[in-house]
């Protein structure tokens, strides 16, 4: 199993993608704690001190690493990591893609204070402003999610419904 999930900051790849690792019994990676763990510092401060496309190259570098290192895994990606480097053709040809789709609601409601701690999302005034922002990201990022050949939706999202889907795309696929 090489399963990559993919989509907005609060979709629940890591959530998710735990649970599915521990199911199909390989190793979990999170990319952004992998690239925390390689530079040593936070996501927060690497924005903060090198900028975003620092950032960007950093990630590109983790993935890289993380699929040369694993044969199998299941990989919780950044929320922007499909979007830069042309990491998404990357993951389209090495595994299994499955976006997470979450309406924008959904999102402001789990995120909620802990927005503060994601660089992109910090620094907005209120509720209202953080929809604005996730919106505007989501518009952004859309035509690059939707290239998975995998998507769940917000109320599907269930690890059990995961499996389903998956087991389905594999006997037809
Ligand atoms: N299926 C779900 N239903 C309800 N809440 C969920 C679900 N999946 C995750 N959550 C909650 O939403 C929050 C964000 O989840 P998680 O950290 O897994 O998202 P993420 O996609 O990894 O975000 P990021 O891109 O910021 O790393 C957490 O508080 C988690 O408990
Ligand atoms: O949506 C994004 O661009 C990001 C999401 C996080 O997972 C981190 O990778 C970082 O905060 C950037
Ligand atoms: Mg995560």
């Amino acid at each position: 199993m090489r399963l990559y999930l993919i989509g907005m900051p609060g979709a629940g790849k890591t959530t998710l993608g735990r649970a599915l690792a521990t199911f199909y019994g390989v190793p979990f990676i999170d990319l952004d704690e992998e690239i925390v763990r390689r530079e040593g510092r936070s996501v927060a401060a690497i924005f903060s001190k090198e900028g975003e496309a620092y950032f960007r190259e950093r990630e590109a570098a983790a993935l890289h690493a993380v699929l040369a290192q694993y044969p199998k895994l299941v990989l919780a990606t950044g929320g922007g990591t499909p979007c830069f480097h042309q990491n998404l053709d990357l993951l389209l040809a090495t595994g299994l893609t499955l976006y997470l789709a979450v309406p924008v609601e959904e999102l402001v409601r789990r995120l909620g204070r802990a927005a503060a701690a994601r660089p992109l999302l910090a620094s907005l005034p209120d509720q209202q402003a953080l929809e604005t922002r996730l919106r505007e990201t989501l518009a952004a990022r859309e035509r690059f999610y939707t290239r998975a050949p995998l998507q769940c939706a917000a109320a599907g999202c269930s690890v059990e419904n995961i499996q389903r889907l998956i087991l389905h795309y594999q006997t037809t696929a």
